[in-house]
């Protein structure tokens, strides 16, 4: 047998602070990537606090190898200057076989482990992973003496991390979510695409060929659908997620100029059940935070079925459409979700406020 439920909550070092027993539903629409050894970059980030609800910096892909340590150091440096305020601060650690890893974390949690909140640990391959960095987050909290866990967060791109999902959410009361990191993904799959999420043109399905006087027609015109290369796996990763408590995110889009396609793939994610994506460039920024931010429309359709519903059992017409028991739980979570966001986001707060006329 593996760990007991006991065993589960308790400190996997001595002096560790205990593992939490439920992961905080922290708004983190946008997580906002930088290099903290790039200079300029760097240089922007404290004005972005308060814009975007997680700054997050990277040490691993996108950096040179020749430039880890200064990334590594520039991190400890903006993080003992700056006052987050509401914005979280998670890193990006180097996968758990580079030879970055190890110094990433000894040097990361003493440092400033009083203002991570979350590790991110790419390549995450199955439990195993996850209990590696458990046990040792736990280690050097303790030596450090801090009070407060930092929480995981896996990025999906194996295919054998896709098939260990659910044993990966489950691996440690850290865990706060997953990611999808479909560059990655895509080369372990070996699929044949060459690009950094979002669709493929030649990822489709046709209309069926026209049939004219008994012939099938296949050089006619036929209309032509994309599809999303990455349905299945976001799915997986939403139930997955919903199952233990803790939170799915879409993860890059690199066609940093098509903010059009960009939007799309976070809005299905949105719709599939995702809190957030990554933010690449700052551009992708207000991106995020306006697709999984609920719209005003549904919010105020939300609190009218919330409202028309009394204690949440029967069914009701409203505007021609039956509700019941199960679309007030769906509004709900709009509801819930807005709250949240109204508390941190004074814009968002004024908009739905605006709508609590017509409840
Ligand atoms: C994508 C970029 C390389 C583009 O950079 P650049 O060409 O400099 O863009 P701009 O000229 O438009 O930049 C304008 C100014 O904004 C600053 N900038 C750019 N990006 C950021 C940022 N992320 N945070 C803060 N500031 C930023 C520029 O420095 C310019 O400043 P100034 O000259 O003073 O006006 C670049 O955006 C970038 O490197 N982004 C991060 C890339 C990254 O983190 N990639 C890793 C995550 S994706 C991944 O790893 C794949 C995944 O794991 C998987 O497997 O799927
Ligand atoms: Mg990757």
């Amino acid at each position: 047998m593996s760990r007991t439920a006991k065993d589960f909550f308790a400190p996997l070092a001595v002096g560790a602070p205990a593992p939490p027993r439920e992961i905080p539903a922290r708004p983190s629409r946008a997580i906002h990537f930088f290099d903290p050894g790039n200079e300029k970059m760097a240089a922007k980030v404290p004005a972005m606090v308060g814009t975007v609800d997680v700054l997050l910096g990277n040490l691993e892909d996108a950096v040179k190898a020749e430039n880890k340590e200064r990334s590594r150091q520039g991190l400890v440096d903006i993080a003992k200057a700056t006052d987050f305020g509401p914005t979280q601060l998670w890193t990006r650690i180097n996968s758990l076989d580079s030879p970055w890893v190890l110094d990433d974390l000894t040097t990361l949690v003493p440092e400033i482990g009083d203002k991570l909140d979350v590790v991110m640990v790419p390549k995450v391959q199955g439990a195993e992973d996850i209990h590696y960095v458990d046990r040792l987050l736990a280690q050097l909290e303790a030596k450090a003496g801090l009070t407060r866990p930092v929480l995981v967060h896996a990025i999906l791109e194996t295919a054998r991390g896709v098939a260990n999902i659910e044993e990966i959410c489950a691996a440690s009361p850290r865990m706060q979510g997953l990611s999808l990191g479909p560059a990655d993904l895509a080369a372990d799959r070996r699929m044949k695409t060459t690009r950094v999420g979002g669709g493929h043109p030649g990822y489709l399905v046709r209309q069926d060929a026209p049939r004219v006087d008994g012939e099938t027609q296949y050089d006619a015109e036929r209309a032509s659908y994309q599809q999303d290369l990455w349905h299945y796996t976001i799915a997986r990763m939403v139930d997955a997620c919903a199952m233990h408590g803790i939170y799915p995110y879409y993860g890059p889009f690199g066609d940093i100029l098509d903010t059009v396609a960009c939007e799309d793939q976070f809005r299905n994610a949105f719709l599939l059940g995702c809190v957030g994506a990554w933010s690449l460039h700052p551009v992708q920024i207000q991106i995020a935070n306006r697709v999984f931010s609920p719209s005003v429309e549904d919010v105020a359709h939300a609190r009218r079925v919330i409202a028309a519903m009394g204690d949440g059992t029967g069914a009701v017409m409203i505007d021609g459409k039956m509700e019941d028991d199960a679309s007030v739980k769906q509004c709900q979570v709009m509801v819930a979700l807005a709250d949240e966001l109204a508390a941190i986001d004074p814009e968002l707060r004024q908009q739905y406020d605006a709508i609590r006329i017509e409840d």
